[in-house]
Formats: structure tokens, C-alpha cells, sequence
């Protein structure tokens, strides 16, 4: 148990329906085993990634004041610019050492869901730099779609239907960030970590890291293993919400990141949700014989805003008032 298998999962756009069965079947193992594994084969080109990327860079350098204008402590939708140490992940730590960029599905001012002041919708607030709009829009639908390949070939083990996931992510509240850590730098000041140890909130994460490394995960035994960078690999895991969806069939596994000495470090994971509405309730197929669902039944919004509260003070604020 130490290190995260890696699965090629380029027949799943293939026609070979052996090939996607078995596919599917390492992903399901993965999950209930590990909870955590990496991608390869899947279609977001380098050349996107290294231009995402520089783009991030980009925005990161600006001076704070600028990146300050899209402030997300300022929305109560949770979109914009986070400063270092906005976000507590371990309670029992000082808050992370990163800053970060949050968008979601842009929805209009006119929409129903924004017109009635719906928790989590709204539009997007993006940085004023040239190219930055339609490339991290379209980056976003390419790794919406990307999260929900994934999600159709889990239905085959969790005994759903194959368009299970698909009918629930209809204008999801999916969210893809960018997170740059600054530079740690003597070895004591570990303890301040670029993010502490959490789980995620969500569904299912895609996450891209740069080669500076420092994301580690905690194995079955309580152990914290690397999970280096690996080239053209995503590392996905689940989180809590897929937990419950599957009642603990599925593990949501704590990891952390322990900035790295001396340099710089980009990541982007992207956070794949339902629905807001969608009925967060054990599975069918995942409900053992003679007992009832380990947990009740919520609905993504109520679960999302739950955990946000717990690990952002601002939000905390704003929901007491
Ligand atoms: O930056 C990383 O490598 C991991 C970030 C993470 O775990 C998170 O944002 O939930
Ligand atoms: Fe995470």
C-alpha cells in the first residue's frame, strides 16, 4: 500500500466494450481500496495544460490589490481570488499557505437560480487579462466532461444505471481552481502546510500538480505517502459526498501538501459536483442486507455549504448574520 495504482483510461473512448469493462473495473477498485489513483490516456492535451497554466502564473504575480479586486470573500457565490491563508483545511494547524482561483458554471444574472438568490449560482468573476475568459471556460467544459466519463464508467460496479451521474449533473456546481503555493523556506517551517490535512467535500476530484511535488495521501494504515507529479496524469480522488453516496463503499481518503522548499508550486484541481439539488442518498446497489444507510439523506447544496463553513471563516460569518 504504497504507492497509487495508475489507470489508462483511454478505451473509454474507444468502442471495445471489453476494454471499458475493464477499465471500469480498476477504477472501482481504486476507489474502494484506495479512494485516490492517477489517470492517464485521458484528452486534455499538454499544450492546454502548459497554457492554463502560464495563464495561472500569470494571475498569481499580479500585485495583491489587483487580485484582490475579484476577492471571493466578497461573493456569496464562491468565485474570485483567495489570499494565503483564507482557507483552514486541518483545524489543528495554522491556515493553509496558498492563494487560489475559484470558478464554476457562469450563469447570468437572468437565470432562475440567480434571480432567487440560490446558494453557490451565479456568474463567474474573472481577471481582466487578455485570453483568460474563453480559455478557462472552455477548460472548465473539457474537464466537466472529463469528471463525468469517470463518473459513467463507476456506474458499472456501484450497479446504477449508466446515465446515473450524467441525468444528475445538468448544471452542476462543479468548481475548477487554481492554487499556487508559495515557497517554503527552512525545513521547521513545515508546519505551516500548503494545505492541510483534509478530505474533499465533493464528488470526485481531477487534480493536475506541477512537478514541484509535496501532495501526500494517507494509505489504509495511517501512513502518509508521496503522490508525486507524474507526467500527463491527473490524480483523482473522491470525496465525502461520493462517500455518502455509496455508503463508505467508496473512500474519501485525507490528503495534505507539504509546500516545497524553496519553490514555487502550481496545481488545478477541478472539483466535479451535481446538480445543487440533486437527493444525496445511499445508491441502491451499495445498501447492505439488514441494515439501513449509514447516513441520511441531504442534497448537494445543503452538504457543499456544510463543509465550506467548516473550513472558511468568512463563510461562517456570513451565515450567522
Ligand atoms: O494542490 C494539491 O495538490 C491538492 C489540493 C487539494 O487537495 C485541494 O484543493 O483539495
Ligand atoms: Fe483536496
Amino acid at each position: 500500500m504504497n504507492s497509487l495504482p495508475i489507470i489508462d483510461i483511454s478505451p473509454l473512448y474507444g468502442d471495445s466494450p471489453s476494454a471499458w469493462q475493464s477499465v471500469a473495473n480498476q477504477i472501482d477498485q481504486a476507489c474502494r481500496q484506495w479512494g485516490f489513483f492517477y489517470i492517464k490516456g485521458h484528452p486534455i492535451s499538454p499544450a492546454r495544460i502548459t497554457e492554463v497554466l502560464d495563464h495561472a502564473q500569470r494571475f498569481f504575480r499580479l500585485p495583491v490589490e489587483e487580485k484582490l479586486k475579484i476577492d471571493i470573500t466578497q461573493t456569496r457565490h464562491h468565485r474570485g481570488y483567495g489570499a494565503v491563508a483564507t482557507e483552514q483545511l486541518d483545524p489543528a494547524k495554522p491556515s493553509d499557505l496558498k492563494e487560489t482561483f475559484d470558478m464554476g458554471l457562469h450563469l447570468p444574472a437572468d437565470h432562475p437560480d440567480v434571480l432567487a438568490h440560490k446558494p453557490l449560482r451565479g456568474p463567474n468573476r474573472h481577471p481582466d487579462l487578455a485570453g483568460w475568459e474563453p480559455l478557462m471556460e472552455q477548460h472548465y467544459r473539457d474537464m466537466q466532461a472529463l469528471a463525468q466519463t469517470l463518473l459513467r464508467a463507476m456506474t458499472l460496479a456501484l450497479g446504477i444505471e449508466r446515465d446515473f451521474f450524467d441525468t444528475r449533473f445538468t448544471e452542476p456546481v462543479s468548481v475548477l481552481r487554481l492554487i499556487h503555493y508559495p515557497p517554503r523556506h527552512t525545513a521547521s517551517s513545515a508546519e505551516q502546510q500548503g494545505a492541510g490535512a483534509h478530505t474533499d467535500y465533493g464528488c470526485i476530484t481531477l487534480l493536475y500538480q506541477d512537478a514541484a511535488g509535496g501532495l501526500q495521501v494517507r494509505n489504509v494504515n495511517g501512513q502518509w505517502i508521496d503522490a508525486p507529479p507524474i507526467d500527463g496524469t491527473f490524480v483523482v480522488n473522491l470525496g465525502d459526498m461520493m462517500a455518502r453516496w455509496s455508503n463508505d463503499r467508496y473512500l474519501s481518503t485525507p490528503h495534505r501538501v507539504i509546500s516545497p522548499l524553496g519553490v514555487d508550486r502550481y496545481s488545478m484541481p477541478f472539483f466535479a459536483e451535481p446538480h445543487p439539488d440533486t437527493q444525496i442518498q445511499c445508491l441502491p446497489g451499495c445498501q447492505d442486507e439488514g441494515h439501513p444507510p449509514k447516513y441520511p439523506t441531504t442534497t448537494c447544496a445543503e452538504f457543499l455549504l456544510s463543509r465550506f463553513a467548516d473550513t472558511y471563516a468568512y463563510r461562517r460569518e456570513q451565515q450567522a448574520v
